[in-house]
Order: structure tokens, then sequence, then C-alpha cells
């Protein structure tokens, strides 16, 4: 193409570029009455469902060369600087910088919102709790690794609510100043980390070698940069966050290795139309006790999608998650047989990247 016609094309690009920022503008301005009008009303600035609602529509009216992950992109960060701008609201997540909650974190908040890393997930629901942070992001469980028992622990024992979930794929590298593999003496990182990339170092014999377990992969890599023959298993974002170079890429045994995190908070959603819910529930010791649980939900047409067992304070009780909302009607009749056995967790939107 002759310069001209760049020329030309860029001459267009500006003036729908233009276009695009006064009708953000304008957008903004009712953004900023909405916030007016929850100031006063006290509703939730963060709404999944209407978020979720909008990126339907727009989907559906699509004809151009946008698929749904491009309008989701462009929109989820949309949504992030409107509801910035309607009351900025810190976001907890489990720390360090570069962590992959931090990640989970980024996709669902954006660029523009104010992160505090925390390093507990005990201390993150301390955070929400006592309002310090509006949202806290914490890892539920991960698809190799199962379910985070700290987690649950403490959704069990604080009255905070899941607002939304966030699927992330989760990739490690192996980075280090070392230039041969040989050369590496000892490796940091997280201990879930390691497991998740045990046919990886035997397959190049860093199964021999130090395996150094600490709170956070992003923490390996910032101790690895500043030890000679060490090496990190950490993300990819935590490896350039602390310039230590990157030897292998995708290094963890499974390809499809998930991590799903709960977004919390003070608020209930309201119903999007396809939601899921989890609940906690105790079940007496009596034989048949489950079973008839499950039957119960059968019967009124619930997809449970999953349950895991779980111990608190010697007592075992049920992570459950099921299709539907906490306030639609089969759900609710249900609900209502276990009164006093249940605690609902929170009902939100279904990711469609599911683990
Ligand atoms: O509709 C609302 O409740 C808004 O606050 C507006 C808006 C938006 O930008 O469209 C912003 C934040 C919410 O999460 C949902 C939607």
């Amino acid at each position: 193409m002759n310069e001209v016609g760049l020329d030309a094309l860029r001459d267009k690009l500006d003036n729908i570029d233009n276009e695009l920022l006064k009708l953000i503008n304008e957008r903004m301005e009712i953004v900023h009455q909405v916030g007016v009008v929850k100031a006063h009303s006290g509703g939730a600035i963060y709404r999944p469902e209407r978020e979720k609602a909008i990126i339907d529509r727009l989907e559906s009216l699509n004809n151009g060369k946008l698929n749904r992950a491009a309008i989701e992109a462009l929109f989820l960060e949309i949504f992030a600087i409107s509801r910035n701008l309607e009351l900025p609201e810190n976001v907890a997540y489990l720390g360090p910088e570069g962590s992959f909650t931090h990640q989970a974190a980024e996709a669902r908040f954006g660029a523009m919102s104010s992160y505090v890393s925390i390093s507990s997930i005990k201390g993150i629901f301390r955070e929400v709790d006592t309002k310090k942070a509006r949202f806290g992001v914490v890892p539920i469980e991960n698809s190799s690794n199962g379910i985070v028992t700290d987690t649950i622990n403490c959704l069990n024992t604080y009255n905070l609510k899941i607002i939304a979930e966030v699927v992330l794929d989760i990739h490690h590298t192996l980075a280090s100043t070392c230039d041969k593999i040989e050369d590496i003496k000892r490796i940091y990182s997280k201990d879930i980390a390691f497991e998740q990339c045990r046919k990886f170092l035997s397959n190049f014999g860093l199964d021999e070698v130090e395996h150094i377990p600490i709170e956070s992969t992003t923490k390996a890599a910032k101790i690895a940069v500043n030890e000679p023959g060490s090496a990190a298993i950490c993300p990819h974002v935590g490896a350039k966050l602390h310039n230590l170079p990157i030897l292998f890429e995708n290094i963890e045994d499974k390809d499809n290795n998930k991590t799903r995190f709960f977004i919390i908070s003070d608020f209930e959603n309201g119903q999007s139309g396809n939601d899921k819910t989890s609940i906690l529930v105790t079940l007496s010791d009596k034989q048949g006790a489950l079973v008839e649980f499950l039957t119960d939900f059968n019967k009124v047409n619930i997809n449970l999608t999953k349950i895991k067992s779980h111990i608190v304070e010697g007592n075992s009780i049920f992570f459950i998650d099921f299709d539907g909302h906490k306030d639609d009607e089969n759900v609710k009749k249900v609900l209502s047989k276990y009164d006093g056995n249940v605690k609902i967790l929170g009902s939100y939107v279904k990711e469609i990247n599911d683990i």
C-alpha cells in the first residue's frame, strides 16, 4: 500500500476515534448519574448480572468483525472504568503483585482500579469484612490440586457473599539467570506449582535439585533473580515483573491447568438468567442423608455441578455448586427443606470457561 492510502485510512481512524471518545465520555456522564442514584439508594456499584445483560445484547446486535471475546474485553474495561467513576473501590487480592490472583482481579476490575496485595486468604476476608476493601479475590480450586481449604473455611466463618467467579488458564514458566539447566542448584516456588510441573522437572533432571516452597510464585521470581544458581517456577507476568529471564514456558503437566477464583463482597446479586449458586451444607450422620439431599435437587430439576466434602473442626460439610439463582422458585423450595443446615455463599453469573 502506498503512503497516501495509509494516510487516508489513518485519517478515517482518527475521525472514528474522535467519535468514540465523544460517545464514551457521554456514556460516562450517564454513569456518573447512575452513581449519584446509587449513592442515595445504597445500591451496589458492581452489578455483574447487568454487565452480562449488556454484553449479551451487544453480541446479539453485532454484525461486524468483533467476536464475543473482543466485545467482552472492550466492555469489561469500560465497565471497570465506569465503576471507578461511580465510586473508586479497593480490590484486595492474594498477593504479591503479579500473582495469578492478581491477574484474576485485573481481568475483572481492569487497569484503573486500586489494588491491595494481602498475604493470606483470611487477611482478604478480614479486609472486606472490615470494609477496608470493597472486593476480595481468592482462589477456590485448581483443576490439578482441588479445593483451597482456607477459602472454604473463611466462607464458612465470615458472612460475606460470592458475587462473581473468574476462571484462569494457569501457565507456569521456569525462569532463571542461569544459562544452562545444569547450573540450577535450587528452585523456588509455591508447593502446588512444584506438583503441577512434576513431569517437566523429572524430564530435565530438576527433581534432583533442592525445591524450596515459599508462599507465592511471584515472590519466587523476586528471590531467584538475586541468587545465582537458583530458578523460579512462576507466572510469565511474575518473571517479567522481576526481570528474570524465562527459560521454558508452559511447563505444567496438564495443558488444561485452570484455577477458579471467587470475588467476594458484602452484597447479593440479582438474577441474570445464567447463574450459579454455591452453598455449604451440613448433613446429619444418618444413612442415606446425602442421597436424599441429592434426590431432592434432582426432583426440582436443579443441575448440581460440583460437590466436595470438607472437614471443618471435625465435622464433615459439603461444598456444592448448582445451576440457578437462590431466588429461583425451585431453588427456594429445595433449600427451605434444609433451612438451618445450609449456608448460601452467593449466586453469581456463570463463567463460560469452566473447570
Ligand atoms: O447499570 C448500573 O448499575 C451501572 O452502574 C452502570 C454499569 C455500566 O457501566 O453500564 C456500571 C457498573 C455496573 O457493574 C453495571 C453497569
